[in-house]
């Protein structure tokens, strides 16, 4: 299977001579979850803002769906990729939901039969059938966010980034969050998170690239990346307290790495399962 993104020994140094990204190879597939990780200044927004043409790289090749992102235009390279920005004031500026739903698909030169058809498809699956006519900014963040991503999730790009999308959210606005990315890929779409949250990275226990001082030092799933304490130490990262916790627990199956509570009552139960045969057997 071909790679959707394609990115080739890319770099990019910004016109102040920064060198932001450095030789950069990464291939992402049809439906995969890639979070990216590292300390501030690292290079993860420079790496994914080739994506969609709004970086080209001064060093390498980059294609998504096949198009070399140097020679195609942002417009085009948009409705491939959308890119929900992390402060969703950036994103929303018009005075009613329904405009900001369309207006994507209308910036993309779409018929109204298309928009009006991809608009109820987004309204249906963030079940803003009542926020319509309201605007943005009366919102909370975490609605205001929602409104942000269903108007990319209009557009129906193949890969979706999401730039932190739980900075700045509650409990709520975090669980709901871990709900749309699982859904954008159940419904087939590419997601890549930039993010700093572990708790969010350990629940998807997704492909987690981790990015230092401008080069790609890992590559892997998450459950892998947190075990590497070489790595991790490397970037400045923590893994979630539930592992590091997990990792103090002796009568736990210390080869495995534990991302969630849920998998540390899962290892406790078999282990009791385990305990109960063997005391059953003497
Ligand atoms: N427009 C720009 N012009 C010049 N240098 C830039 C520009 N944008 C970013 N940089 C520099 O490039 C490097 C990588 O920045 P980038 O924003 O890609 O990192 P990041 O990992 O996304 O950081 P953060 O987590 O703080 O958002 C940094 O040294 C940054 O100062």
């Amino acid at each position: 299977m071909d790679p959707y993104i394609s990115v080739e020994n890319v770099s990019h140094v910004y016109s102040n001579g920064v060198t932001a990204i450095k030789d950069i190879d990464l291939d992402i597939y049809e439906k995969e979850v890639v979070a990216i990780l590292g300390s501030n200044g690292s290079g993860k927004t420079t790496l994914v803002k080739h994506f969609n043409g709004l970086l080209t790289p001064t060093k390498g090749k980059i294609t998504v769906g096949n198009l070399n992102t140097k020679k195609e235009k942002v417009s085009k390279l948009s409705s491939l990729v959308g890119y929900v920005f992390q402060n969703p004031n950036h994103q929303t500026f018009l005075p009613k939901v329904s405009q900001e739903l369309s207006y994507g698909c209308k910036n993309l030169k779409m018929s109204e039969e298309e928009t009006e058809e991809r608009v109820n498809k987004a309204v249906e699956l963030f079940e803003l059938h009542d926020r319509l006519d309201e605007n943005p900014f009366d919102l909370n963040s975490s609605q205001r966010k929602e409104v942000a991503m269903a108007s990319i999730m209009a557009i129906s790009p193949q890969v979706i980034i999401l730039d932190e999308p739980t900075t700045g959210q509650d409990h709520k606005g975090c669980k709901r969050v871990l709900e749309l990315v699982r859904m954008f890929r159940d419904h087939g779409h590419i997601v890549v998170l930039i993010t700093h949250d572990m708790h969010l990275i350990g629940e998807l226990n997704c492909r987690t690239v981790v990015m230092h001082q401008s080069e790609k030092i890992a590559d892997d799933q998450a459950d892998v990346v947190f075990a590497d304490k070489e790595i991790m130490g490397k970037a400045g990262l923590q893994p979630p307290q539930i592992t590091s916790f997990a990792n103090e627990l002796s009568h736990l199956d210390q080869s495995k790495t534990y991302l969630t509570i849920h998998s540390i009552l899962e290892s406790m139960k078999a282990n009791k399962k385990e305990s109960v045969k063997v005391a059953s057997r003497s």
